[in-house]
């Protein structure tokens, strides 16, 4: 592994003191940093201008009040933030994140590796990330409802089509999103679809949006699996969250003939080695929003509370829960048991000692910024639809989504044998990622 050059030193300094207690801006910063190293070997005018430093501060961030009134008529008072990263490729893109832990630090790490990942999709796409640390868990819907109007109610002013489209991440799916822009639209007064992604289908939205993150993460798989010369056929795989993300992606899993045999959700992991029935998780996840627990009642497997579900054999494993869920120790369970192949579906899922224990045994690694970038890529395919007020078929979008993992996968694996670091998928997306950002912001002066 190499060492950081000492001007990304000096840049790493700087921003671990200008932006304190921000622990996981700084593990984001502190990874794609030591990435960049072969590159600043090769091309040091890459750190003229100041062009990481510009890289690695935000264009702009903001943090507003979101007060609104719970079912017992006592007003209730949220943070919200939106911080607006990176526009040297087009609009600031990126989800919105309601749950409790959301602060600064995790806004910017994931608004951060934005830049990277919506560079890498290769569609004319900024970044940027939001949210708040609003809790639904237990709310009702007019709870739900109420807070979105409110945080619309300021953060409207910021977005535009062409100025910076959310979308959702946790804790926001569609029904968010509708409430969201139905907020947006009274407000402004303009049905301006482009302004939010994972908009419904009948006011918008995209076929294949809500499949889109999972999905391509599993395309991903694919291709990692190619390059062992096999396919995920028979394979066991291990996948944990059980939202979004989670779901469609079993979902593409099991379509491809592998077998789910574990998932999770914050309250604890089901095993099923006969393999999880993925269409009666979904069911039980997104229709009627219950817990893992209540899988194993009606459809058999065994409900683990707390524990880790890295324990479980497989031969691939999906991390799309939350940052730093797959720790070392958790690596080692799946490097000891014969994992073969990890891709994160999440946003950073594996801490930086995991993925290092990874690439000791030999494990095949794939960067969320790569792997996940699918989401993000049928958002920007949401947008173009939007634009030329078109709807396409499932089949097509689904298709252009293939394509664009192929690409992502082939930028990843062409610049890491570029840069003398073959099967090196994190130095790959880092890099790959990093110059095409890097030479739009060097053609625009200095901004
Ligand atoms: N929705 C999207 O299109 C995209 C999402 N992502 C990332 O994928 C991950 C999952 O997002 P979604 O599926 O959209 O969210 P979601 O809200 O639909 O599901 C999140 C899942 O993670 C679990 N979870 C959340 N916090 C947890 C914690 N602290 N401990 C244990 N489990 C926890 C929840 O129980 C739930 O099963 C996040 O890292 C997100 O940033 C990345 C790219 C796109
Ligand atoms: O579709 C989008 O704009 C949001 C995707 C996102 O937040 C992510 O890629 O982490």
């Amino acid at each position: 592994m190499s060492t950081l050059h000492p001007k990304l030193a000096d840049v790493r300094d700087t921003i671990h003191r200008r932006n304190p207690g921000e622990a996981e801006f700084h593990q984001a910063v502190d990874e794609v940093l030591l990435s960049l190293t072969p590159m600043i070997e090769r091309h040091p005018d890459y750190v003229e201008d100041s062009l990481i430093e510009r890289f690695c501060e935000p264009e702009r961030q903001i943090i507003f009040r979101v007060p609104w009134v719970d079912d017992n008529g006592c007003v209730q008072v949220n943070r919200g933030f939106r911080v607006e990263f990176n526009s040297a490729l087009g609009p600031y893109k990126g989800g919105l994140r309601f749950h409790p832990s959301v602060y600064l630090g995790i806004v910017k790490f994931l608004g951060f590796e934005q830049i990277l990942k919506n560079s890498l999709s290769g569609m004319p796409i900024g970044a940027g990330k939001g949210g708040s640390d609003f809790d639904p868990k237990g709310r009702s819907e007019g709870e739900i409802m109420r807070f979105c109007q409110s945080f619309m109610t300021e953060l409207y002013r910021h977005l535009g089509e062409y100025t910076d489209v959310p979308a959702g991440d946790i804790g926001v799916g569609g029904r968010e999103v509708g409430f969201l822009f139905g907020q947006y639209k009274r407000i402004t007064n303009r049905y301006e679809a482009g302004v939010l992604t994972g908009k419904g289908l009948a006011w918008g939205g995209a076929r294949a949006r809500t499949e889109a993150t999972g999905y391509g993460t599993v395309y991903f798989v694919e291709h990692m699996l190619a390059e062992q010369g096999r396919n995920l056929e028979g394979l066991d795989v291990v996948v944990s969250g059980a939202g979004n993300v989670a779901l469609y992606a079993a979902q593409k899993v099991t379509q491809l003939g592998g077998r789910v045999v574990a998932m999770s959700d914050s309250g604890g992991y089901l095993v099923d080695t006969d393999g999880i029935d993925v269409a009666a998780m979904i069911g039980l996840k997104e229709k009627r929003r219950g817990r893992i627990s209540e899988y194993a009642d009606t459809h058999g497997g065994r409900h683990v509370s707390g524990g880790s579900i890295w324990e479980v054999p497989c031969t691939v494993a999906l991390p799309c829960a939350t940052q730093n869920e797959l720790d070392a120790e958790g690596a080692h369970h799946l490097a000891r048991n014969g994992c073969q192949v990890v891709a994160e579906g999440a946003n950073m899922p594996a801490t930086p000692e995991a993925v290092e224990v990874l690439r000791e045994a030999g494990v095949a690694f794939a960067p969320g910024k790569a792997a996940n970038a699918g989401g993000v890529a049928v958002s920007a395919l949401e947008m173009q639809q939007n634009a030329t007020r078109d709807s396409w078929s499932f089949d097509h979008t689904d298709a252009r989504l293939r394509e664009i993992m192929a690409g992502i996968h082939r930028t990843c694996v062409d610049t890491a044998e570029a840069y003398d670091v073959p099967g090196d998928l994190v130095t790959g997306a880092n890099i790959g990622g990093f110059l095409r950002v890097a030479d739009a912001m060097n053609a625009q002066g200095v901004i």
